[in-house]
């Protein structure tokens, strides 16, 4: 089975679950974030069911997807959350999520977040400093609350991802260092509004091994033995997220080896086993339909110019992310080297370079494992509307977010009188 496992070719025609894309274009216009709603279905009961008897609890990243159809359809199957803002906790709630499966990760949580995730008793905190965890418990005590933690502590492990995603190293500014982990400690349990609750790492996204991982876990069951020996207790372990998808040629471990082995790396430790993946719940779940507009043939490279662009799907601009992209009806004929480019005044929009196709204007393309943050980055950059999301459930389809005017853009600005 393809990776893209609810995007099929029947007759040549790509298909999203039962409905050909072509009828989407024709119906939603582009460009049109589709999701497959079988796709992260399956991905969530993977990792549920990947963990067997195991305590565990899944908390799926908010920030890779959060359109609420998303948020909704993986709280009806059971799931929690990871949020890193006000915002994000909103639309948990409003997607019908439950707080008590809610952890909040973030180096720069505001007190009126703090204030908010406590009035809404949130399970954790996974506090990234000291000055956050004193923060917290003043805010904690003014409130007649006593706040849930866990410290995030950065165990120095390379995760050999792109820099930019990678969390888990001492030079980044994520989590307390592993050193001054345990002083930490001893003070939150010392701090009267303060409950210690959990132990917390996320060493980086799209991790393509299960050894960082383990290398990560091991530390962490190293701490905690010591906080453990000092009589801090531990209710939960909280290993981040991070597991890849397969976007070119990358084989990432599947979901169900990953969790086998974050299991058997801590077999000796029975309490509640967290988790907060992102990427791998929803990033082959989703794809990006866009429509050439004009093709260029200038003298040494072919250009096609699509509707969608960095604004709309940043990681090829930011990341020099790779994304396959498929044609939507496969044409017989001659095939060209094609430069896909969108309409943003910015060399660096491109969504894919050296691309081998054979192109009409007109025709529809798909950039593929646009699932995970793909709208969740969009902007508005050049006063573009942001892009349609529809999701697609076996012959149906729904509209999941309309897409932007050029009136909502500027619903906010004023021009002073
Ligand atoms: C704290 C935290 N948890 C979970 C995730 C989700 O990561 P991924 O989408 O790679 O699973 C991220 C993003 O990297 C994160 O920063
Ligand atoms: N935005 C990144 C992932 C970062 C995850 C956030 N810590 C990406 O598109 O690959």
């Amino acid at each position: 089975m393809s990776h893209f496992s609810s995007f099929n070719y029947r007759n040549h025609q790509l298909f999203a679950e039962e409905i050909p894309l072509t009828a989407i274009a024709a119906e939603f216009g582009t460009p049109c974030y589709v999701y497959s709603s079988a796709a992260i279905r399956t991905a969530y009961q993977s990792f549920d069911r990947a963990f067997g008897q195991r305590n565990h609890l899944i908390c799926y990243a908010v920030k890779a997807n959060s359109n609420l159809a998303v948020l909704n359809l993986l709280a009806r199957l059971g799931s929690g959350f990871d949020i890193v803002s006000g915002g994000e906790l909103q639309r948990v709630l409003k997607a019908g999520g439950d707080l008590q499966k809610t952890v909040f990760s973030g180096v720069g949580k505001t007190f009126e977040e703090i204030r908010i995730a406590l009035a809404a008793n949130i399970f954790c905190f996974n506090v990234e400093s000291e000055m956050e965890l004193i923060a917290l418990n003043e805010i904690a005590g003014q409130m007649g609350k006593i706040a849930p933690v866990s410290l995030r502590v950065n165990p120095d492990v390379d995760a050999n991802t792109h820099p930019y995603i990678s969390t888990g190293m001492k030079e980044n500014k994520f989590g307390i260092p592993a050193a001054e982990a345990e002083r930490i400690y001893a003070i939150a349990q010392q701090l009267p509004y303060i409950r210690v609750s959990g132990l917390d790492c996320h060493i980086g996204s799209q991790l393509t091994e299960i050894a960082p991982f383990i290398e990560a876990a091991h530390k962490m069951l190293d701490l905690l033995a010591r906080l453990q020996a000092t009589g801090i207790s531990i209710e939960h372990l909280d290993l981040g997220g991070g597991l890849g998808v397969r976007y070119d040629l990358e084989i990432p471990p599947t979901i169900e080896e990953y969790v086998k082995a974050l299991c058997a790396a801590t077999e000796n430790y029975p309490q509640q086993l967290l988790i907060e993946p992102g990427r791998s719940m929803v990033g082959n779940a989703g794809l990006l339909l866009t429509r050439v507009h004009y093709l260029k043939h200038a003298p040494h490279r072919n250009f096609a110019i699509v509707d969608a662009a960095m604004n709309d799907m940043l990681r090829p601009a930011l990341y020099q992310a790779y994304h396959s992209i498929l044609p939507i009806a496969k044409r017989t004929g001659e095939t060209k080297i094609y430069q896909i480019v969108g309409p943003v005044c910015e060399t660096g929009d491109f969504l894919g370079h050296d691309r081998n196709l054979t192109l009409e204007s007109n025709d529809l393309l798909a950039v593929m494992s646009a699932g995970a943050y793909g709208m969740s980055m969009s902007s508005n950059y050049n006063t573009r509307p942001r892009a349609v999301e529809v999701m697609v459930d076996g012959s149906s389809v729904h509209l999941i977010r309309a897409r932007e005017t050029i009136e909502d853009l500027y619903a906010l600005e004023k021009i002073p009188t």
